[in-house]
């Protein structure tokens, strides 16, 4: 699903209208739509309605007309002036045969829900002086808020809060989500998100080329890799996954594991002879070969059926670590964690290495994103996580996963995807070695690398979900096996 920034839901909005909606009509459904979901609510017959200065308040309008019309009992208040209102939202005001009172003197104790309809997509600048004060208020009140659009505060772009935020327990949006929903701390800000039909037709998207999805499976699964019944493990490619010393080697065993679980067809672990006997008794369908300096990974790279490489879980931070990564030139590569450091301050340098090849996966999270792109502002600085992950791509010509609990995954051709599926209790040691190792068991699979990461860092959270509370790294693992079976038995790939 395609989601929207604030930018160009205007421009959907304005393309609705030049087809013949008019706005007026566009706000009248939101502002039902809201209603709606209000009505939905058990118990609740008194309704507050906070209504701002723009068209957020214009749908706050029409939801209260409809509420009324429905005998709820209703109070309407307004930030600003009532002169001060504009188009249509003007025009909805007018329509509106209740009392107009001020904002700060709605009682907000006596409502059983309060819908806030003061700042949505609109939202130009911090929150101060009287909207700041309101929405303190708001959230102090710990009413039921049922937020239109976005809650007040809330960037849409970026999920950033503008000085203060609402706090709701529900969000109603309109024909697409925005980044703000799903990007940290928009994301808790928004509580559950309803998007709403407002009659906007699908065809619009056309011309707006939105190209940010929410990372779910019809994103990626036409590239899937599906095993064919014809098929042969050598097929499913062979990934080498690089180890560090004893240790730190069970960050590669454990990202081993999931790149042999998610399927690649054969997974090697290289790693320096102190390792060499831990993995060997720990790891058996998964080989072990001898791989502690860079010359040792060349020589097992000569075989050209080793397609992709894992490198950075525990692998060490250094020189060394970057003359492995320079002997794998030219194979699909996922660089996680102490490779990544490795080039601190040096993208380009990673940029060069992965320009020689056809596929890369960089997993940082936001501490080695920050060491990696150290100095670069315009990689850095962009208050929007979804603008720093693609900044990140464009420079290193590699697919950024940026990660957290609304990890953003980028390619470098603009493409790029918010997820919205981990839990919380995915947050712990190991998880990254996870993904890291499943990212290399779809490149080894030939899966293109952007559907592959998106593909990665959905199934991490979907196996995380699946195993539920307590999760350690290892269950993870064991985990992906029902999350394949489903996706396989939607394929029609379990006979
Ligand atoms: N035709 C349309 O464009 C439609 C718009 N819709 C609604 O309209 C909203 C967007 O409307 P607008 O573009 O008018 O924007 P908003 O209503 O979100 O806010 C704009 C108003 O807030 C003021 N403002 C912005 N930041 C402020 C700040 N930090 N402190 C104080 N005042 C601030 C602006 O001066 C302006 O008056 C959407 O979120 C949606 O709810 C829906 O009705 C669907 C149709
Ligand atoms: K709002």
């Amino acid at each position: 699903m395609d989601i929207l920034t604030p930018r160009q839901m205007q421009r959907a909005d304005a393309l609705a209208i030049a087809g013949g909606t008019s706005g007026l009509a566009l706000m009248e459904r939101a502002g039902t739509a809201v209603a709606d979901v209000a009505a939905r609510r058990p118990l609740a017959t008194r309704i507050a309605v906070l209504c701002g200065p723009g068209n957020n308040g214009g749908d706050g309008f029409v939801a209260a007309r409809v509420l009324t019309q429905r005998g709820y009992r209703v109070a309407l208040g307004l930030l600003g002036s009532p002169d001060a209102l504009r188009g249509d939202a003007a025009a909805m005001a007018e329509r509106w045969r209740g009392e107009v009172i001020p904002a700060a003197r709605v009682d907000l104790a006596s409502a059983d829900v309060v819908i806030d309809a003061l700042f949505g997509a609109g939202l130009a600048r911090d929150l101060d002086g009287e909207a700041a004060a309101l929405v303190a208020a708001l959230n102090a009140a710990r009413k039921p808020v049922l937020a239109v659009d976005l809650p007040s505060g809330i960037d849409g772009t970026s999920g950033q809060v503008r000085g203060v935020a609402v706090r709701a327990e529900e969000t109603v949006t309109f024909f697409r989500r925005k980044p703000g929903h799903l990007l940290l701390p928009g994301r808790i800000h928004s509580g559950r998100v309803r998007v709403a039909d407002i009659g906007i037709p699908e065809a619009v998207l056309g011309d707006i080329d939105a190209r940010t999805f929410v990372d779910e499976p019809e994103l990626w699964r036409d590239a899937f890799p599906i095993p064919r019944i014809d098929g042969h493990k050598y097929e499913r490619g062979h990934a080498l996954v690089v180890s560090g010393w004893l240790e730190t080697s069970g960050a590669a065993r454990l990202a081993a594991r999931a790149c042999l679980r998610a399927g690649a067809g054969l997974v090697t672990v290289a790693c320096p002879p102190d390792a060499l006997p831990v993995h060997a008794a720990n790891l058996s369908a998964i080989m072990v070969r001898r791989g502690g300096e860079a010359g040792e990974i060349a020589r097992l790279l000569e075989d050209s059926r080793f397609n992709a490489l894992v490198i950075g879980p525990g692998a060490g931070v250094g020189k060394e670590t970057r003359a492995k990564l320079q002997c794998a030139a030219g194979r699909r590569l996922v660089i996680d964690a102490d490779a990544l450091t490795s080039y601190a301050g040096e993208p380009e340098a990673l940029a060069q290495l992965i320009a020689l090849g056809d596929a890369a996966i960089l997993t940082p999270h936001d501490g080695e994103f920050s060491r990696l792109f150290r100095g670069k502002a315009e990689v850095i600085q962009p208050p929007s996580k979804l603008d720093r992950a693609r900044a990140a791509a464009r420079l290193t010509g590699g697919v950024i996963v940026l990660k957290g609990a609304d990890s953003v995954i980028a390619s470098p051709d603009g493409r790029a995807a918010i997820a919205a599926n981990a839990p919380p209790w995915l947050a712990t040691a190991g998880a990254g070695d996870v993904l890291s190792g499943i990212c290399g068991g779809l490149l080894a699979q030939s899966m293109p690398a952007f559907e592959a990461a998106c593909a990665a860092v959905w199934l991490h959270g979907a196996a995380a979900r699946e195993a539920g509370p307590g999760l350690v790294a290892d269950d993870l693992v064991e985990a992906l096996r029902p999350v394949y079976r489903r996706i396989y038995e939607e394929r029609g790939a379990t006979e």
